[in-house]
């Protein structure tokens, strides 16, 4: 069902025009651009869904290319694709939390996440006549506590690092992929290591993918489950980590880092989703 929820929108949004999505980068050789577009899904209303998307936007720094503010007007002119969005929304957050629950309990918590925010991501990668030179989506982590990724089609393009060697994770009929995150990461207080990936283009294939980037609500600490005297990071805010990766790109991770003599100073204050102890809830 999520997944081919994920195929419908896909298809609805790259057959309609492409009249909301804006240019994120466009790399040379690319003769023709490579479209990232980010949505915020957090809100069940529509409207209010629609602002989100601003948020978003300034959070991805594309305030550049719209000069600060989002087109929301031209995000209305799709708001006949809201019912298609708010199904996907609903199965995708459903999808999300029974996995944030499968994780928990693998840490051996019994618990579940509740107010959720959610960003999709739709990424075209057209035909590259030159690959070699060129990149979809350069290396990343992805910051939430985890991300459900469809690939379109059957052309190749996401790549994982792995044991410092690129490896391909071909699409797969019906299969969605599960990414964790650098939230995910910190919650796991490592035993879920937030996985280095790319997009590769290439010459024969117009490549699209919809990730659901899952993470708590911006304001929400995030810390390690466990022994607090074994935690090896911080609590962080998702709006905090955004920050620290805007200031130290890929050792944003590090950047919360625990030494071992030095103490964890935020403690675990109101709305923190660490869990205490076992079998209470992960509220966020
Ligand atoms: O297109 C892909 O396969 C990767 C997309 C991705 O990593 C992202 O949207 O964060
Ligand atoms: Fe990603």
């Amino acid at each position: 069902m999520a997944s081919r929820l994920c195929s419908l929108l896909v298809r609805m949004y790259f057959s309609s025009g492409k009249c909301f999505i804006y240019l994120q980068n466009s790399i040379p050789p690319c003769s023709s651009a490579i479209w990232h577009t980010s949505i915020c899904l957090s809100s069940s209303n529509s409207s209010s869904y629609l602002a989100g998307s601003t948020r978003k936007c300034h959070m991805a720094e594309d305030d550049e290319i719209f000069g600060g503010t989002y087109n929301i007007t031209l995000l209305k002119q799709t708001c006949r694709h809201t019912e298609v969005i708010e199904k996907y929304n609903k199965e995708m957050q459903k999808l999300a939390e029974r996995l944030m629950r499968l994780k928990l309990l693998s840490l051996g918590l019994a618990g579940g996440f509740r107010n959720t925010t959610a960003v999709l991501q739709l990424n075209s990668y057209p035909v590259c006549p030159e690959p070699d030179r060129a990149m979809g989506l350069a290396a990343h982590t992805d910051s939430g506590l985890l991300t459900i990724l469809h690939q379109s089609g059957a052309a190749r393009g996401l790549q994982l690092l792995h044991s410092d060697r690129w490896v391909a994770v071909p699409p797969v009929r019906g299969a969605l992929v599960v990414i964790v995150g650098d939230l995910g990461h910190v919650l796991s207080n490592g035993r879920f290591k937030s996985v280095v990936h790319r997009a590769v283009v290439n010459r024969i294939h117009h490549r699209i993918s919809a990730a659901y980037l899952c993470g708590p609500s911006p304001g929400v600490r995030v810390s390690p489950v466990g022994n607090p005297a074994d935690r090896a990071y911080r609590a962080v805010t998702w709006r905090e980590y955004l920050g620290l990766r805007a200031e130290f790109f890929d050792k944003a991770i590090e950047s919360i880092k625990i030494n071992t003599d030095t103490e964890e100073k935020n403690g675990n204050g109101t709305g923190c989703c660490c869990a205490k102890q076992q079998n209470i809830a992960v509220c966020m």
